[in-house]
Order: structure tokens, then sequence, then C-alpha cells
């Protein structure tokens, strides 16, 4: 039986209890570290051994995606996120390869040390695995991503296979798949009920044993996400599932308040950016009406 109690020992770094060393004393961190070179998978893998938690955040352009890697965010994800919040569609499933990849190569132009991943949009690999190889070796070729993600455990287990021998890393993501949109008839929470968490955790252990170096749990019980967490050697990227992944993701408009309207229970918007922004917009507007812009300093004679 799977054990869902919650009142387990929780991962290193999980607490406030002090871990070995602070994260920001160890050159080698993912966040805080003092390597300038880019990140890669390995450093990903070694970042598990010592139990340190890192952040993800996606991007979709090159100038916000330059903030974040100054900011020391060491993974970036090129989300298919991307429909929703950049390209205004209602959901990621219209979102298309070229798309994806012409945002890409923006983060990647944008980037000097954060390992920049790229979603396989939706139709992009549900074919089968040479479809995944010709999709994701574009994205490699063209855009510069040192990696890619695609949605589904055991069902994409033949995928990420494919990919890994093939030498390119993949990013695992299972829970809530939003590709799945029309399937669930919405955003569901995942994993919950025993039969639930049972396929859950062979979804986890297929793509681990494909090779995926990094698996997202998108909407679990964070009991579930523990127990995953624990059970797995790649570390969990979490959203939607509890402190105790080993790495946390959000969609960055989300995470800055630049989203519209409302967001998911599990975002934490650290920004008030659309009201900000917003106001920004408006004080040029008032400025321009008025005859206050440009001034005398912003005009040439
Ligand atoms: N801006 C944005 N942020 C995201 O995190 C995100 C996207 N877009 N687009 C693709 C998917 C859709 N996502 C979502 C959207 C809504 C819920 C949501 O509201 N779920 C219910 C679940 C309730 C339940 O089953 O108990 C909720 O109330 O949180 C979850 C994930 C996550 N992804
Ligand atoms: C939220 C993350 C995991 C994602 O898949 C996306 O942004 O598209
Ligand atoms: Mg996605």
């Amino acid at each position: 039986m799977t054990q869902l109690s919650p009142a387990q020992k929780p991962a290193a770094g999980a607490t406030a209890e002090p871990t070995a060393k602070p994260v920001k004393d160890n050159p080698k961190s993912l966040y805080g570290g003092t390597s300038s070179r880019r990140i890669t998978v390995r450093d990903i893998a070694a970042a598990k051994e010592r139990g340190e938690k890192w952040p993800m955040l996606t991007a979709y352009d090159a100038m916000t995606a330059s903030v974040f890697d100054e900011s020391g965010i060491p993974v970036l994800l090129v989300g298919d996120s991307m429909g929703n919040c950049h390209l205004g569609y209602e959901s990621t499933v219209p979102v298309t390869l070229d798309e994806i990849a012409i945002l890409s190569a923006a983060v990647v132009r944008g980037t000097k040390r954060a390992l920049v991943v790229a979603d396989l949009p939706f139709g992009s690999y549900q074919e089968g695995p040479v479809q995944a190889l010709r999709s994701a070796t574009r994205l490699v070729k063209e855009a510069g991503v040192s990696a890619v993600k695609l949605e589904g455990g055991e069902r994409s287990a033949h995928q990420v296979e494919l990919l890994v021998s093939s030498g390119i890393p993949v990013m695992a993501h299972v829970g809530l798949t939003p590709q799945s949109v029309h399937a669930y008839g919405g955003y569901p929470v995942q994993g919950r009920g025993e039969e639930a968490a049972q396929q859950l955790l062979r979804d986890a252990k297929a793509v681990q044993d494909a090779g995926a170096f990094a698996v997202v749990l998108e909407a679990v019980p964070a009991e579930l996400a523990a127990e995953v967490t624990r059970s797995l050697h790649i570390p969990t990227v979490g959203i939607g599932a509890g402190v105790e992944c080993d790495a946390q993701v959000l969609v960055w408009t989300d995470m800055a308040g630049f989203t519209a309207g409302r967001v998911p229970r599990f975002v934490k918007q650290y920004l008030q950016l659309r009201e900000l922004l917003g106001g920004a917009a408006r004080a040029f507007a008032e400025d321009v009406v008025g005859g206050a812009f440009p001034a005398e300093e912003h005009t040439f004679h």
C-alpha cells in the first residue's frame, strides 16, 4: 500500500533545520553558487545528492530571461504556457513548434548561465518517438536549448527513451498535464485516491527509468509529491505539489502578478506587475494628452 502519511521525515533542506552547509556558501549551488558557466543536467543531478532545493521560472523572451539569469535562477523553462500568457490563446493546446522555437531562441540569446529547457508543444511528440526526436532536434539545433520537456508518464516513456539515447536531456511532466485539458474537462488536481496515487508513482518511475533528468509534478497532493520525491533519484519539480519537492516552478507572469484574471491556488504573487505597468502607461498617456511629454530634455534642436 502507498504510504501517504504527511508525518514522515521531510527531505533534506525541506525544513528550517540547518543542512550541512548553507547554500550560499557552496560555490557549486544552483542558486547562489559562484560559477558563471552554463548549468548542465549534471549540476542538476548533483544538487539532488546534496539535498539542495532550486527554483525554476518560465521565460518567453530575451529581456525577461536576462533578468532571471542575472538574478541567479538556474533553470528557465520556455513553457507552452506561452499560449495563455504570451500569445493570447485559451490554453496551451494551439501552441506550435514554430512558436516554441522562436521564443526559445530568444531566451537562449538572453541568458549566459541558466539551463534553458523548452516544452514540446501538443502534437509535436504524441505520434511517437521518431516525431518526438524530430521536434526536439529542431529545438536543440535551431533554438539552442539544452533540454526539452514533454508531458506524460508511462504513455511518453518511449519518447523519453529515444531522445535521451540520442543525446537530448529530457525533463518529464506528470500529474496534471495541461495539454490534456479537453480530456480532463478543466485542470483538476491529480493523484487523489489510492489508485490514482499508484498510477502517478508508476508514471514518475517510468520516466526516470526512461532516462529523464528531472520530472515536473503538477497539481498533486503534497503528501504524494513527497513520496514520489523520496522514491526517485532524479529531482522532482513541483507546481502545486507542496514544499517537499526538490525544486519549484512557477509561470513567471503568475509569480510577478502580470497574469490577467484569476490565477491557480498554487501561485504566489511576488509583485503586482500588471498594476505597476498599467500605472506607467496611464502616466505616459496623461503626459501626452496634457503636453507634459516630451519635455525639453527629450527634444532635439
Ligand atoms: N498562467 C498560467 N499559469 C499556469 O500555472 C498554467 C497556465 N497558465 N496554463 C497551463 C496550465 C493550466 N494550469 C492550471 C490552471 C488552473 C488550475 C486550477 O485552478 N485548478 C483547480 C483545481 C481544483 C481541484 O481539482 O481541487 C484549483 O482550484 O486550483 C490548475 C492548473 C497550470 N498551467
Ligand atoms: C508550468 C510549467 C511546468 C509548464 O509546463 C509551462 O509553463 O508550460
Ligand atoms: Mg507546459
